[in-house]
């Protein structure tokens, strides 16, 4: 039984009100009765519209629902569809070009291309290694991954794996910071003499005849014996930007390129680097540039305790002392937030940031909380709750030096909006929020999930709404791809869900994204942001694809972890973002309207039964891996290995897909619901044996009747009638179940 304390007119969960009070509140400067009676108006004065706008969605999909139904069997006139969606406000007219205002934009967010990690913000563990993701060792992404085509074969130390590595990274090097001529990987050391680098390589006859413009440290006079070794500096010197230790013999060279960082760490002791010709122990990149602590879709927060352990998360991280305790390998050790990094340089001292910079998605607009209760006793709005509390957590970091943003900015990630309306209201609440807590207007920057379809047909108006607070777009593909089946569940079976990454409608959506993004002043203020890689084990294929999100002209793309983050980096050294979004620029927009709202429909193809049972078995998998976790256990992000056994990162919008394919294929009758109930009770007892090592596991087979397979089922029987196929209530409502009966 939740205890709820009575405060200007709200009833607020006891634990909630004890971490305001006693935690979030002292330090800001915000008197406690300001707080609570703007957190009063801001519920009762923006919830009726909140839920006006829950209701404009359900009327929209109903009339959408309506045409489909009306027009089955009939071919499908894109002309009166489009008229249709413009007649029933689903399409609204476009206006005149503007570019966006925002202001005291970070240049981690305005100018510096580079990965964008993800974080589950209730998980200390994880939330403190992101953010001191910031820098990874490049070394150890490359060996302890398949990202050079395989995985380490043991524990002990592979010497030649660590050959391969050192070779890849210098190979990388020469790309990123070449020298003047030859390769890092012929430095026999390095050191800084008169403010520059010089990189030292071992003589030899051809190269001194062939190369006339290198400087010889040590030259001899001609005749004489070839000299030992000679200086080569960098192609471009001002790639040096400082370096740490003595001049003849540093400890650290920081270099850059496209705006990102890069550290070669020499240490003749360490067992790398004592044999490593140069003394490389590691080549250390700037990874993680910016981080989103996640309040979201990675994280299961169903109540007043799971809400307080999230905002006691992100409130230590604004105050920058969140400290958690490690047992790794055998051995415990305090995880807490890394330093500035300072190196020498010929200017004085540079202060690099160590931490990335965070950012904070909050909910969207659908789900209420019990940890809050209104003036009638109705749950309060969680988005608005979020908007609220994030924000005031956030002032801490506003209030001191070195801290998350130096340009005085809080960064709200806002999730699934359906269209400009949406958009327009997220941007009310924060106004609301600054003067309930005296902020400067505009202190909220926006991040726009570009993840509904509403929004992306209407993404410049959407932009516009929010003009003086966008922060970012994103193309979150994955609940877009939910969205994109359930707005046309009526329309008739979609097609395999494999085959949605090349459907017309994605690669207009992704380019339309770009292109308006830029056409709306993004570019050198605002991220272009696209999708997670949702693989998290497959290393080399993502170095391999993910190069893809900066060739479609994005200053970020999202990763699931620390290490992926420093393999993407080097996507950046590889190509120039800014550069590549001037020549988009100039070629003109590429993405169409008609594509986007071209149907996914399947094409009248059979499928075979194989095909029909994959396709079944690869979602209800997904489903149940996620769902039992979720519910028993309240972990919001997972992997969970597919049918082919790799390892797929599942969160909630994964699994609206999956439920959401599922629901489509049996409402229009490509399976029955025996089918469905087989291979849900076939996969299950495949799941639990899964996690037969997890002592806390609770089994769904022989019985299918535990709280988590109810989940399950209800999300695919139920699919049909989830508010925009959302998998939130569901889950909620059995994790509370779960939680009550434990
Ligand atoms: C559609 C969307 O909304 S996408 C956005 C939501 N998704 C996410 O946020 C994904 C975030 N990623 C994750 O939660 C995890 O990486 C998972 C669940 C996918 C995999 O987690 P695990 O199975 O525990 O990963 P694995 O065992 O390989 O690695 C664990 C180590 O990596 C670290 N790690 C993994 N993911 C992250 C992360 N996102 N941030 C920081 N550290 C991480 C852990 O701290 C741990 O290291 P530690 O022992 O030093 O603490
Ligand atoms: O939030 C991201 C997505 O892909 O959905
Ligand atoms: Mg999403």
């Amino acid at each position: 039984m939740t205890t709820y304390v009575e405060q200007s007119g709200l009833k607020v969960a006891a634990e909630l009100h004890d971490f305001i009070s006693e935690k979030a509140l002292p330090g800001t400067g915000v008197a406690a009765e300001a707080f609570w009676s703007g957190l009063a108006e801001l519920i009762h004065g923006k919830g009726p519209r909140n839920r006006e706008l829950l209701s404009i969605r359900e009327d929209i999909q109903a009339k959408i629902d309506s045409w489909h139904r009306d027009h089955r069997g009939q071919s499908h006139d894109a002309d009166a569809y489009t008229a249709f969606l413009r007649e029933i406000g689903y399409l609204v007219p476009e206006g005149e070009p503007f570019e966006i205002e925002t202001e005291n934009v970070d240049p981690e967010i305005a100018s510096t291309p580079g990965p964008q990690l993800v974080v589950p913000v209730m998980n200390a563990r994880y939330a403190l290694n992101a953010v001191n993701a910031r820098w990874g060792s490049l070394y150890d992404a490359l060996y302890g991954t398949d990202a050079m085509g395989d995985l380490p074969a043991g524990r002990e130390y592979d010497a030649a794996r660590g050959a391969r590595v050192i070779d890849w990274a210098k190979g990388f090097l020469d790309e990123a910071a070449p020298l003047f001529s030859g390769s890092h990987r012929d430095v026999v050391g390095y050191r800084i003499v008169q403010g520059g680098l010089e990189a030292e390589i071992l003589n030899d006859q051809d190269f001194r005849a062939a190369d006339a413009t290198r400087k010889a440290t040590d030259e001899a006079p001609s005749g004489e014996a070839p000299i030992a070794t000679h200086s080569i500096a960098l192609a471009d010197p001002t790639q040096l930007l400082g370096w740490q230790g003595d001049a003849d013999a540093p400890t650290a060279i920081l270099l850059q390129n496209n705006g990102l960082k890069i550290e070669l760490r020499i240490d003749r002791n360490h067992q790398i680097g004592s044999s490593d010709k140069a003394g490389v122990a590691d080549v250390v990149l700037e990874s993680a540039v910016s981080t989103i602590m996640d309040c979201e879709d990675s994280v299961a927060a169903v109540d007043a305790e799971d809400k307080v352990l999230a905002y006691s998360n992100w409130l230590g991280l604004m105050r920058g002392d969140l400290e958690e305790s490690v047992t790794k390998n055998g051995k415990t050790f305090t995880r807490a937030m890394n330093p500035d990094r300072v190196y020498n340089a010929p200017q004085g001292d540079v202060t690099v940031k160590g931490r990335s910079l965070m950012l904070v998605r909050n909910v969207g607009h659908l789900m209420t909380n019990p940890a809050v209760l209104d003036r009638d006793g109705n749950e309060a709005g969680e988005g608005l709750l979020d908007a609220m509390i994030t924000t005031l957590c956030a002032m801490h970091d506003l209030q001191r030096e070195g801290g998350n943003s130096v340009h005085g900015s809080v960064y709200v990630v806002k999730p699934k909006m359906h269209g400009p309306d949406e958009v327009a209201f997220a941007s009310e609440i924060f106004d609301h929020v600054e003067d309930a807590l005296g902020l400067p207007r505009h202190t909220v920057k926006l991040g726009i999930m570009d993840e509904e379809r509403r929004t992306s047909a209407n993404l410049m108006e959407c932009i516009r709404a929010a003009k003086h607070r966008v922060a970012f777009i994103n193309t979150g593909f994955l609940d877009r791809t939910g969205d994109e089946m359930h707005t046309s569940m009526e329309a008739g079976p979609m097609l395999r869900k494999g085959a949605m990454k090349s459907t017309l409608w994605i690669k207009s959506y992704e380019d339309r994204n770009v292109d308006i993004g830029l056409a709306c002043g993004l570019k050198g203020t605002a991220q272009i942001g696209k999708g997670m890689w949702a693989m998290p084990d497959l290393m080399a294929d993502m170095l391999d694809q993910k190069i893809g999100h900066l060739e479609q002209g994005a200053t970020c793309a999202w990763v699931p972890s620390p290490t992926a983050a420093t393999l993407h980096a080097t996507h950046y050294h590889k190509l120039n973002v800014l550069d590549r979004q001037a020549e988009l620029a100039a070629g003109g927009a590429r993405g169409k309207l008609g594509d986007l709202l071209t149907i996914p429909v399947h094409n009248g193809e059979n499928w075979s039964d194989a095909e029909i049972t994959a396709e079944l078995e690869n979602n209800a998998q997904g489903i149940l891996g996620y769902v039992v976790r979720w519910v028993d256990q309240g972990v919001g992000c997972s992997k969970v290995p597919d049918i082919h056994d790799v390892g797929l990162m599942e969160d909630r919008a994964t699994c609206r897909i999956s439920s959401q394919h599922m629901a489509n294929w049996l409402h229009h009758g490509v399976v029955t619901r025996d089918q469905v109930e087989q291979v849900l009770q076939r996969m299950a007892i495949k799941v639990d044996e899964q996690n037969a090592n997890d002592p806390e596991y609770i089994p769904m087979a022989p019985g299918y009747d535990t709280i988590a397979y109810k989940a399950a089922q209800e999300l695919v029987y139920e699919g049909t009638a989830q508010p925009s196929g959302y998998t939130e209530p569901v889950l909620h409502k059995r994790r509370l179940e779960l939680k009550a009966v434990s």
